[in-house]
């Protein structure tokens, strides 16, 4: 019995497009100032010596760790340091009304109705927490943010990594095989999997892409029998 959801966010609930075409643009252009104006600021200083640790740089300057940075949002990287950088450049955006955070309807729809039918909703994203909180909170539908009762990022590991679900399902009072996650990404499906999480493939918009796990093309798709 499903008892949980852990959802992914880009592709899932949330278009690829707003992701790639508003909020990476969006960080790429404000990066190069927000880093050399909040350098010595700690939440900065931190992001900025853990890239220069990646890099195996430590005296790497300012200018060097910028253009790394626009280099993984070109490369659309998943690497902690910038997801984190940018959930705190997108706040100005979000917060000047730049844009609100994208959800597909049948999305919003489907996080509703689960929320009343009590099962607890969490978010596992490469965005970092922030980020996540943030689209929630200026999201098409509202601040939606009370829906969740947590939010994960790169920090529990990567999204493609089974131990990263063990890692969430330890810190969560259910069962593996009683949570189901929500992904557009084969590679994340079969990491969840093999943690024992069920699992539930979200192919949206024609994408093409494997079939290995049960799939929907939208919200409206979904039924519980479909889950094996
Ligand atoms: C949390 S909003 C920004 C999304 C983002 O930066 C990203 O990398 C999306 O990754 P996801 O794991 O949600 O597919
Ligand atoms: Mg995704």
């Amino acid at each position: 019995m499903i008892k949980a959801i852990l959802t992914d966010i880009e592709g899932t609930i949330t278009r690829i497009s707003f992701v790639k075409e508003v909020l990476f643009p969006y960080a790429a252009k404000q990066l190069p100032t927000f880093v050399r104006a909040n350098a010595n600021k700690p939440d900065v200083a931190e992001q900025i010596s853990a890239v220069k640790a990646l890099i195996e740089k430590p005296n790497a300057d300012i200018e060097e760790v910028i253009s790394t940075l626009l280099t993984w949002i070109d490369e659309d990287k998943k690497i902690t340091p910038l997801k984190q950088l940018q959930g705190l450049i997108w706040q100005t955006g979000y917060e000047h009304g730049d844009f609100k955070g994208h959800l597909y309807p049948d999305a919003f729809d489907f996080l509703q109705a689960q929320y009343n039918n009590d099962i607890a909703l969490y978010v596992y994203s490469s965005g970092s927490v922030k980020a996540q909180q943030l689209l929630f909170k200026y999201s098409d539908y509202g601040d939606i943010r009370s829906l969740f009762t947590d939010f994960f990022d790169t920090k529990v590991g990567a999204k493609q990594e089974q131990m990263a679900y063990n890692t969430i399902v330890e810190l969560l009072p259910f069962k593996a095989a009683e949570i189901l996650f929500l992904s557009d990404v084969a590679g994340e499906l079969d990491a969840a999997q093999a943690a024992g999480l069920k699992t539930l493939h979200l192919i949206r918009d024609g994408q093409a892409s494997t079939k290995a796990h049960p799939y929907i093309n939208d919200f409206s798709q979904f039924k519980l029998e479909q889950l094996v």
